[in-house]
């Protein structure tokens, strides 16, 4: 999916017709992020080989913010850990009223992936990026935008209509004016420390899915039981 993904962005990127991007989920859920088939993937692989598995993947999707145009997300459902970032590498965010969202990494075992660790704090504030990083909190639609995560809360039969409506004012907008905007705006959190960001999570992330507690985190959240964690193994570093 990854790689159709980038193949889709890369296109885009030709089409000198295109104003704004409306990305949403199919199905039930925006996105549920790591399949569990992926995740055990990563739990029985090589260090190494999880590193350039995980960072190719985190840069695919963070390839929505060199696309030329404002992205936007229409949170359809279940927006979760890499899901979550994905729905981030969008410039705004709508969510459906039954939207669930969560940075989830750490009751999984693991540390965020996706520049999270760099994208949440530049969305919201530090305060809301460390609440919703290190507890892995599930939270409503609702708290989502009273937190400044997502712009705006639509019913589930709205939603894709109310993006359409913001990508359409977009496009009202003079393109080459918009495109400088947007262009300024990403400049605040440059690529290069946003790829680093996701280089550095992606090196760390590689090392913990082959710890006990990840082997334990997948087990507790597939089976919906509080995880039991081991103690604090010696810090790693990237
Ligand atoms: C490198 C990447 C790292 C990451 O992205 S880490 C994050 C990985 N993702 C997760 O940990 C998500 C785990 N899933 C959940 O927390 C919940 O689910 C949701 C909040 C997404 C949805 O909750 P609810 O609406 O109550 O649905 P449900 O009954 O839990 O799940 C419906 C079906 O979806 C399957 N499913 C959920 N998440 C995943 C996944 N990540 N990979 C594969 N399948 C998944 C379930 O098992 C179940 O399936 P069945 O209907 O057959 O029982």
């Amino acid at each position: 999916m990854a790689a159709a993904f980038k193949e889709v962005a890369d296109q885009l990127v030709l089409d000198q017709g295109l104003r704004a991007l409306v990305i949403t989920g199919e199905g039930r859920a925006f996105s549920a992020g790591g399949d569990f088939g992926f995740i055990e993937d990563r739990i029985h692989g090589d260090v190494e080989d999880n590193f350039r598995v995980l960072s190719g993947f985190y840069t695919t999707f963070l390839a929505l913010r060199k696309l030329p145009v404002p992205t936007l997300a229409a949170i359809n459902g279940p927006a979760v850990g890499g899901g979550m970032g994905l729905a981030m590498a969008a410039v705004m965010r709508i969510a459906s009223s039954t939207a669930k969202l969560s940075f989830n990494f750490v009751k999984l075992g693991l540390t965020p992936g996706m520049a999270s660790t760099c994208v949440l704090p530049a969305a919201t504030s530090h305060q809301v990026a460390c609440r919703l990083l290190l507890t892995g909190d599930l939270i409503t639609a609702q708290e989502a935008l009273e937190l400044g995560l997502v712009l705006q809360v639509a019913e589930p039969d709205k939603l894709l209509g109310a993006a359409q409506q913001l990508a359409g004012r977009i496009a009202a907008a003079s393109p080459s004016a918009v495109a400088t905007t947007l262009r300024m705006l990403r400049g605040r959190l440059p690529w290069e420390q946003l790829e680093a960001a996701a280089l550095e999570e992606a090196r760390l992330q590689a090392t913990f899915f082959k710890r006990p507690d990840c082997r334990e985190g997948v087990d507790s959240v597939k089976s919906k039981r509080p995880a039991r964690f081991g103690p604090i193994e010696r810090p790693a570093t990237t």
